[in-house]
């Protein structure tokens, strides 16, 4: 069948693209279509290539100088503008019926092969050549076929106007149609190859995975507002009124506290998280977080906490699924105003009723200027300082236990759910000696706390890489958790430790929200099966980041981050026996990646399963509470590796993980030794991959401040 021409504009493919504005979305570098010879032969030989060219042709014809070759370039371009307007599809079709073309002046030549290279290194190209499913790293290799295609048969014209345009952005958006059509005849095959593999890649409209909920007319309550504003109050409210509940929650500890709270109130409420389901008998409620809920079950009420949390570069992919594919009639989402606008815009998509309600926070929050001017003697009772590493969290512990009469309680993110609570609940009860709080970032969310002040121990913090300050929004949610409504201290304080950094917690609490303009999403297993299917040898972790990287997205969507889950992969990747399903599923172990023992048992998991055979804890029981902070880490670990187990066991077939049970008496008796190891913990904190440091080796990174040195010289 003869291929449609595409001569009118209006059904170019190009503009059809263009229309649904998908270009910037693609993702680059396709490595299927090129093999390695040929891009290291496309790099190294292009340009040569086609200066060769020039010294092929004939000198007689080389001689033949053209008659306006003295005139400027603006007068070239004048004279030679009838060609911009030429029907690409005829100009490729006159291309490629000419068989010989007289050459040009060596000046003009230069100028071309100049703009032809320009051309097949333009990244504007590039990204729009990905609409007519020419792959990013297939384009150089189809750049260069076309550019020598060009050069051997262009006319006096072409070539007098793409001189005048000169190498750029003009000559480009000139060319660019004319190479579409050049790939179309020459590289069907690729293209076609191409375009099954992004269309298996495809995310967009990802409101109609969910045909169910898109079925329903949902009314979603947005409860908007800072922290401390009553907004998960109030969501709850109606989430007890409801016959049928679910509420999904951002952290364990936060659906521990609602399953609780819910259940003292009478109304009969189950916990479902990675780790645990706890089924209260007879209960049309459910709390659980967020990566659990179920978008098969109907509900009268679902409650979405921490909606801001849809932009989260790693984890927002849970609260996206969760809105987008809840089937319940009313969804309270509690959040602050930063994702406000991409829910208007999502309701839109789905056709859901949006109800906004705004909230205030209920006791401004006071900044102390005065600040803790550095040195940690002016700490006071219900004071909740801020550290955002373990280790800092332990060196405050450690210094203000050695030079105040305070006690001090900790919340970091590698303590498990249970210990977190028990300190805070001795931090909040007022019958014993544990007054000040230390905590990381993992304090931001949720927690009611008996906080009067929050203390910022400094506010930068280490993102893998480098020191960066803390963001805007992170500081604010931290800085609220002071003075909750019902506590005992309802006028909330926030100050640093240092004086030096005031000004910047000013700027931060002064800050509007972000208007968040993308929101995360990640493929299910199913996609991602579909996609394998498009390159059937190709290893699970390649598949990965090809996937990655050629899927498709609408505007208001990123895909999450996946170095946690592609990190894992490579780990299994030699353990045989493992089918694709179970690949994918593994990736999603809550497991601490920096931490080789934990991950040295997560592999140890995966191939006994993989062979079939019972999944063993092979982990022995500590016998007391830690005496040192190496000791620490290791129960740290320990309660990591029970809790793998256990969240396996929930997402596998049960039966092959025999020792549920037992994993579980494991892990309620190391949070406690946790808990009990954190009361008498008063040592120097030690690095998880701690080594001895070679004599000449500095320490780097993080300086401990001033005011700590200072405390200690005294
Ligand atoms: N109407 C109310 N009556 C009694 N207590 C309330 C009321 N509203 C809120 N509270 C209490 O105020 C505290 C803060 O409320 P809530 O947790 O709902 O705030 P929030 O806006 O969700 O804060 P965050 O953003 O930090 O999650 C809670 O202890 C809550 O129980
Ligand atoms: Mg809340």
């Amino acid at each position: 069948m003869p291929r449609k021409s595409h001569s009118s504009h209006s059904c170019h493919p190009i503009s059809q693209f263009t229309k649904f504005g998908i270009f910037p979305d693609f993702h680059r570098h396709w490595f299927c279509c090129v093999s390695e010879n040929e891009k290291s032969l496309l790099d190294s030989t292009e340009s040569i290539q086609l200066e060769d060219e020039y010294d092929k042709v004939d000198e007689e014809e080389r001689l033949c100088e053209p008659e306006t070759q003295n005139i400027g370039q603006e007068e070239e371009r004048l004279i030679f503008s009838h060609v911009a307007t030429r029907d690409p599809v005829e100009i490729y079709k006159e291309l490629k019926d000419t068989v010989h073309c007289k050459k040009e002046s060596r000046s003009d030549w230069d100028t071309l092969t100049e703009v032809l290279r320009c051309f097949s290194k333009s990244g504007w190209a590039s990204n729009q050549a990905l609409a007519v499913y020419i792959g990013a790293s297939f384009f150089p290799f189809a750049a260069h076929k076309f550019g020598s295609f060009f050069l051997k048969r262009c006319n006096n014209d072409l070539v007098k106007y793409l001189v005048s345009l000169g190498p750029g952005d003009e000559a480009d958006k000139f060319l660019f149609p004319i190479f579409v059509e050049f790939c179309m005849e020459e590289f069907p095959d690729e293209i076609k190859r191409f375009r099954k593999m992004v269309e298996s890649a495809d995310m967009t409209k990802p409101h109609t995975w969910f045909p169910f909920a898109r079925a329903m007319k949902r009314k979603i309550v947005y409860h908007c507002g800072p922290t401390n504003s009553g907004k998960t109050y109030n969501a709850l409210q109606r989430f007890m009124e409801a016959k049928k509940g679910v509420y999904c929650s951002p952290l364990r500890l936060l659906a521990m506290e609602v399953f609780d709270k819910v259940n003292a109130l009478g109304v009969y409420c189950s916990l479902l998280t990675g780790q645990e389901r706890k089924d209260f008998p007879f209960s049309n409620h459910v709390a659980c977080t967020v990566e659990m809920v179920s978008t098969d079950e109907l509900y009268d009420v679902a409650v979405i906490d921490e909606i801001q949390m849809m932009a989260d570069p790693c984890r927002g992919y849970a609260w996206t699924r969760a809105l987008l594919g809840l089937k319940a009639d009313e969804i309270h989402l509690c959040g602050d105003p930063s994702v406000l606008n991409v829910v208007r815009q999502i309701c839109l998509d789905t056709g859901d009723e949006l109800v906004e309600q705004h909230y205030e926070r209920f006791k401004p929050l006071v900044v102390e200027a005065k600040t803790l001017l550095g040195d940690l003697k002016n700490v006071r009772s219900g004071d909740c300082i801020v550290a955002f590493a373990r280790r800092e969290i332990f060196e405050v512990k450690l210094a203000i236990e050695k030079f105040t009469n305070h006690r001090c309680c900790v919340i970091y993110g590698a303590l498990p759910p249970e210990t977190r609570r028990q300190q805070a609940s001795l931090f909040n009860n007022q019958d014993n000696e544990f007054d000040v709080l230390i905590a990381s970032d993992a304090v931001g969310m949720g927690l009611n706390l008996n906080i009067r002040r929050i203390v910022f121990y400094n506010l930068s913090k280490y993102n893998g890489d480098k020191m960066v300050p803390v963001p805007a929004s992170q500081v604010k949610q931290i800085a609220g958790r002071a003075g909750r409504r019902g506590s005992r201290y309802p006028d909330g304080l926030t100050t640093t430790l240092h004086l030096d950094d005031l000004d910047y917690l000013i700027e931060c609490l002064k800050k509007p929200f972000d208007d968040v303009k993308k929101v995360g999403l990640f493929p299910f297993f199913e996609q991602v099966e579909l996609f394998a299917g498009q390159l059937p040898d190709m290893k699970f972790p390649k598949l990965l980041e090809q996937f990655g990287e050629n899927c498709r997205l609408d505007g208001s969507y990123f895909l999450c981050q996946h170095l946690h889950i592609r990190k894992i992969a490579n780990m299994l990747e030699r353990t045989q026996g493992l089918s694709l399903e179970d690949r994918f599923n593994f990736c999603f172990a809550p497991v601490n990646i920096r931490d080789p023992k934990a991950m040295y048992h997560l592999l140890r998991f995966a191939s006994s399963y993989a062979q079939k055979l019972p999944v063993n804890i092979a982990m022995g029981m500590p016998k007391c509470a830690a005496r040192n902070d190496s000791e620490l880490l290791d129960l740290e670990t320990r309660h990591q590796v029970l809790s793998m187990y256990l969240w396996l066991s929930n997402h596998f077939e049960e039966e092959r993980f025999p020792y549920v049970k037992k994993a579980e008496t494991m892990a309620t008796d190391i949070a406690e030794l946790l808990g009990e190891s954190l009361i008498k913990a008063n040592w120097k904190p030690e690095s998880r991959n701690a080594r001895k440091p070679k004599p000449q080796e500095k320490e780097e990174g993080y300086q401990r401040p001033m005011s700590l040195i200072k405390l200690h010289e005294k």
